[in-house]
């Protein structure tokens, strides 16, 4: 992994592997922030944190106090919040929608980020628009550290701002009411003070094309003013719909029922700064805001393949209504979708929100590519300590069409109740899940093929049949051998009964997967010979006292011994515990 300049030590492996406590070989889980003196790294004797407190120590030992981090390097089989979930609730209780958390002021100290960690978050999300990039660096590092020194697996995520009009200025430090009839002036122009009824849009050419008695609508209808007459590329609007101006409120501009196109990159030169942040942090996934096409995406992963960042998954944000023209091909490019639905209401009629987000969420199933229900879920919480019952129906919903992931965006980030809010998104997915299985609702997809050569299409088979087998049987849980996690995902898009266990020697495959839905992923050393791989990982499993003797596991593998042939190491079978 690129790791950022100047802080850097990187633990020599020999050093690292003198250490009696390392187990046997060490994988880079990456670089974090080391966090007050060695020595005193906290532990609560569960056997990763000794091992990562070892680890420091190592690092103490040949002399690099100072550093403000160092690269790491630790084995590890299950995460902490899984370990303790399937200990409490056993192999059917464990939750299989994912989590993901906006991390924002009322979040970003390392224990708020814990009791998120603890509360099942999955992926924290880190929004480029707002705040500065040391904070964004911090934060990042500090979800790294907790990682390693607490046994968690929560996978990175950054947003891009992407270029969209909104308001910079409106003379307020929060909303301001705009009055019917009122008269306003939009502007691109910086001035100095305030002056009353005077906005402040970010983009110069925001007025480019807008014709007097274009429709002005603000945050998809929060207000709406008529342009009433154009003043250079200024703008006099007048108030038609009253309602609020919040500062950064979204700016669309309306004829005859359409959507003036404003021909914005999706990704500005502020975007590619950040993506390039993104890579130097090691992050596992770049959302992108208001893409169009695919080519943007495609050009997006291009370009992480020239910086070595292949590993780096791309998610596409559908947010604007030209993207839902072209679903099938974004889809197509993207390594997962995030259904974007707070812009998404700003383009496109709100009644048409829920109809798009099935839409989306069957296209993400049938394509087999993750998907992210995000804005609005619990709105209310940002405030409130209890939802409204329409927001848990709205999350039950989400969780009923078989979402990968639920996202947290102002309730985590700058909300008063966010581990709440979290517990909340918890527990709503927990009993849905249960209900679904319990009822046997569990709905086949009549699902196309995806592979195209044999090998894939094999795979394809094996993983369909596995799902079915293992429900039919009612195993206890699906272990998966995969590097690249192409099997646990193609066994995901089935949403078996049992969780799957994806057991994986590429750390980049093992954050990837937290945003699968019902995959557990764990990073063990793998070998070529099958036999042994299995024989010990039902020994983590058990010797931790996660399985029982009788505990029944549907195993499947894609791993092929160096220099074989791929497609006649494929393979399934059944094993009990014993
Ligand atoms: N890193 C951050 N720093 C400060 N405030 C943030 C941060 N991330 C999010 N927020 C706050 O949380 C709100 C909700 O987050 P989000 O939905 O991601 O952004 P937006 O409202 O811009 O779409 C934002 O409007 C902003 O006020
Ligand atoms: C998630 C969204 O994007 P952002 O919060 O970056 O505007 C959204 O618009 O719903
Ligand atoms: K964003
Ligand atoms: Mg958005």
């Amino acid at each position: 992994m690129a790791a950022p300049t100047d802080f850097v030590m990187r633990c020599h492996p020999g050093i690292v592997g003198k250490n009696p406590s390392l187990g046997l070989k060490n994988q880079v889980l990456g670089v974090v922030p080391l966090i007050g003196t060695a020595g005193g790294v906290p532990c609560n004797g569960r056997k990763l944190e000794s091992r990562a407190k070892s680890r420091v120590e190592a690092v103490a030992e040949v002399g690099v106090k100072g550093l403000k981090s160092y690269e790491v390097k630790v084995e590890t089989g299950m995460d902490a919040v899984a370990e303790k979930e399937l200990r409490e609730k056993g192999f059917m209780g464990m939750r299989k929608t994912k989590l993901v958390c906006t991390i924002g002021p009322a979040c970003c100290s390392l224990e708020d980020l814990e009791k998120l960690a603890m509360g099942g978050m999955n992926v924290a999300r880190l929004n480029m628009c707002h705040n500065t990039r040391e904070w964004h660096r911090d934060v990042i590092r500090r979800i790294k550290w907790l990682n390693l020194d607490k046994g968690f697996c929560v996978s990175v995520m950054i947003d891009t701002e992407g270029s969209q009009i909104h308001v910079v200025d409106h003379g307020a430090p929060f909303s301001l009411k705009a009055e019917e009839g009122s008269v306003w002036v939009f502007t691109a122009q910086k001035f100095e003070g305030s002056r009353p009824f005077t906005v402040r849009a970010n983009y110069e050419g925001f007025s480019e094309g807008i014709m007097v008695g274009d429709e002005l609508v603000i945050d998809g209808g929060m207000a709406s003013f008529e342009v009433v007459e154009k003043m250079g590329s200024d703008l006099r609007c007048k108030c038609t719909d009253p309602g609020l101006l919040l500062p950064r409120a979204k700016l669309s501009f309306w004829r005859d029922g359409q959507l003036s196109y404003h021909g914005l990159p999706t990704l500005s030169a502020k975007d590619w700064e950040d993506i390039d942040f993104g890579v130097s942090e090691g992050v596992d996934f770049i959302a992108m805001s208001f893409v169009n096409d695919a080519d943007s995406v495609k050009n997006l992963k291009n370009y992480l393949s020239t910086k070595s960042s292949k590993s780096i998954k791309v998610l596409a944000k559908i947010e604007t209504s030209e993207s839902l023209h072209k679903l099938k091909e974004i889809v197509e490019a993207s390594d997962g979708v995030m259904v974007a639905r707070g812009d998404l209401g700003v383009e496109v009629p709100l009644e048409q929100i829920p109809t798009v987000q099935e839409e989306v969420t069957h296209i993400c199933r049938e394509l087999n590519k993750p998907v992210i229900i995000a804005s609005q879920l619990l709105e209310s919480m940002i405030e409130y300590p209890t939802p409204t019952r329409a927001e848990v129906a709205d999350v039950t919903e989400a969780v009923r069409q078989y979402a990968d992931a639920m996202m947290l965006s102002g309730e985590s980030a700058i909300g008063l109740h966010g581990q709440k809010a979290l517990s909340v998104l918890q527990m709503v997915s927990s009993r849905m899940e249960s209900w679904s299985r319990v009822e046997n609702r569990q709905s086949f997809l009549q699902q196309g093929q995806l592979g195209v050569s044999l090998h894939d299409r094999i795979s394809e088979e094996i993983c369909n049949s596995a799902v079915k087998m293992a429900n039919k049987l009612g195993v206890d849980a699906i272990f998966v051998y995969t590097k690249h996690g192409e099997m646990a995902s193609l066994l995901s898009r089935n949403r078996p009964n049992p969780p799957i266990f994806a057991f994986t020697n590429d750390n980049c495959t093992r954050m990837a997967l937290t945003l699968q839905w019902g995959v557990i992923p764990l990073l063990v050393e793998l070998s070529d010979d099958m036999e042994a791989n299995i024989a010990r990982t039902i020994d983590l499993i058990k010797m931790q006292g996660m399985a029982k003797i009788g505990d029944c596991v549907l195993i499947v593998s894609d791993l092929t011994p160096t220099g074989a042939t791929p497609a006649a190491f494929q393979s399934l079978m059944v094993k009990t515990i014993s």
